[in-house]
């Protein structure tokens, strides 16, 4: 195994992780104290199981690609292992989750993700979005944003793809509901909820448990609902199904879920109504704060960062201001604004929405380095410690977007949708939307803090997910166009 810190019989090295995350304030932090004392590759002890970090890209890309079908699986965490019961794709690893991922994937090109059609779905949004502000904007000359803002416009393209219903003015309190759920579900998830057994959850911190559980009930009601209704429907016969252009994901899985039973024995048994509601658990709870989140840290990077906003606006206008009009920026302006996507990546090395990345488990021996890792061992490049590595980012608390530009090769090094066969499903849509909601509210809008922004990136440094402090608001004024 890689080195790394001497560890102890049963505990391992924990004494020494709540030690260094207390003292240098959290676990990214103490990844990185750890990769410039033992290197790239090193060995953390979780009680008796060790487990490989891996904090450069090279070696992730040596281990989780060329490597892959090694460690397809995931470790899974036993309350989400108990919650999931093996269904969806977040917590299912084997046939289940190979299963239910291709059929992800291909459903969301049936739906027009990476194409026009999704593009036209986004900008249908944000163009809704936008004339509310705007209507606020005729009347007091600007409009104040918080982080809602962001929320409800990924929330809104999220769920109409999932199940045809976007979040307006009556359904909104709904929304923040179930997003105020997750919320508390995450601040409470960290490493030591991810490994400990679930009976020791229900029993001695019954009320980690119980959050957790609860919002996990919640969504799958939420999302399960539209599903269950119009499952019956299909039964009554009052509802049709066109497999040629599904509406949504949950009538591409209704589809499927009737050709399989059609095949009698020979049908995949994967496609079930419990299967359905934890695949839409997992699109729903895997997109939408961690392109919301992105979206509210670019701006509140771009509002302190005004000569990058310039150097945006001046990039994008030549584009798309051809007298005597001007257009909305489209993906396929991609190619013509390096400047916004060297930005757009440099946001999202500072987002890194993972303190601690999901562990893989390889289920043979790997050899990479000198390195003999054997199956079952627990394996991970972590992103969040990856992003701040200095051998590949210098001054890597700088925001500088034009580092990627400066150095082409390291767009490719940056991994914020992780690598390998696990990588995320929703990276094509998570692109899009940064590309075009960024993009075009630049264009439109002039932006500024609304009294001081936080500048507390990470409120909850010991939880696996990283969560910014969501207090700051913005100003938009609109940019009188010709
Ligand atoms: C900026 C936005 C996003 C970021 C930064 C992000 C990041 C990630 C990361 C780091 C992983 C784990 C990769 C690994 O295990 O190595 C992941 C997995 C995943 N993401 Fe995303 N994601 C984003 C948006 C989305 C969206 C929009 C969706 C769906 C609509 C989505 C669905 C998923 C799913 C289902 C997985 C689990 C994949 C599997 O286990 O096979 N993500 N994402």
């Amino acid at each position: 195994l890689p080195p790394g810190p001497t560890p102890l019989p049963l505990i391992g090295n924990i004494h020494q992780l709540i030690y260094l995350i207390w003292k240098l304030n959290g676990i990214v932090p103490t990844l990185d104290f750890y990769r410039k004392k033992y290197g790239n590759a090193y060995t953390i002890w979780l009680g008796p199981m060790p487990t490989v970090n891996i904090t450069d890209y090279e070696m992730a890309h040596e281990i989780f690609v060329k490597n892959g079908k090694k460690c397809q699986d995931r470790q899974l965490a036993p309350v989400l292992e108990h919650i999931s019961g093996g269904h969806g794709i977040l917590a299912a690893n084997g046939e289940n989750w190979a299963e239910m991922r291709r059929f992800t994937l291909l459903s969301f090109r049936k739906m027009g993700v990476g194409s026009g059609l999704m593009e036209k779905k986004i900008m249908a949004e944000l163009d809704g979005r936008c004339s509310e502000l705007d209507a606020e904007i005729d009347k007091n000359g600007k409009v104040t944003v918080p982080v809602d803002f962001f929320d409800l416009t990924v929330g809104s393209v999220i769920n109409s793809l999932l199940v045809g219903k976007r979040f307006d003015e009556n359904s909104k309190d709904e929304f923040l509901k179930i997003k105020k759920m997750f919320d508390d579900s995450s601040e409470t998830f960290n490493l030591f909820d991810l490994n400990v057994p679930v009976w020791f959850l229900k029993w001695v911190l019954p009320w980690r448990f119980r959050i957790t559980w609860d919002a996990r009930q919640n969504i799958l009601s939420h999302v399960g609902k539209e599903a269950v209704e119009r499952f019956q429907k299909l039964k009554d016969g009052t509802y049709d199904l066109d497999s040629e252009e599904p509406k949504d994901l949950v009538d591409c899985f209704l589809a499927k879920m009737r050709s399989e039973n059609e095949k009698g024995q020979d049908g995949h048994p994967g496609y079930n109504m419990d299967a359905l509601k934890l695949v839409l658990h997992d699109l729903w709870l895997a997109g939408q704060g961690t392109t919301a989140t992105s979206l509210y840290v670019g701006f509140l990077k771009l509002v302190t960062h005004p000569s990058v906003v310039l150097k945006i606006q001046k990039e994008l206008l030549k584009i798309t201001q051809k007298s005597p009009s001007s257009r909305d920026l489209t993906l396929q302006d991609r190619p013509n604004t390096p400047y916004l996507n060297a930005t757009i990546a440099e946001i999202q090395r500072f987002t890194s929405v993972l303190n601690v990345n999901f562990w893989r488990i390889n289920d043979e021996l790997i050899s990479f380095r000198g390195f003999q890792v054997p199956a079952g061992t627990m394996m991970t490049a972590q992103i969040g410690a990856l992003h701040v590595n200095e051998q590949l980012f210098e001054n890597p608390d700088e925001f500088d977007p034009e580092r990627f530009l400066r150095n082409e090769k390291l767009l490719q090094q940056l991994i914020p949708f992780g690598i390998g066969k696990r990588s995320c499903v929703g990276e094509q849509l998570a692109r899009s939307e940064l590309y075009l909601v960024l993009g075009n509210l630049l264009l439109r809008y002039d932006i500024r803090a609304h009294g001081a922004l936080p500048t507390n990136m990470d409120v909850f440094p010991y939880s696996s997910a990283k969560l910014p402090d969501t207090s700051g608001k913005f100003e938009f004024r609109k940019i009188q166009k010709t």
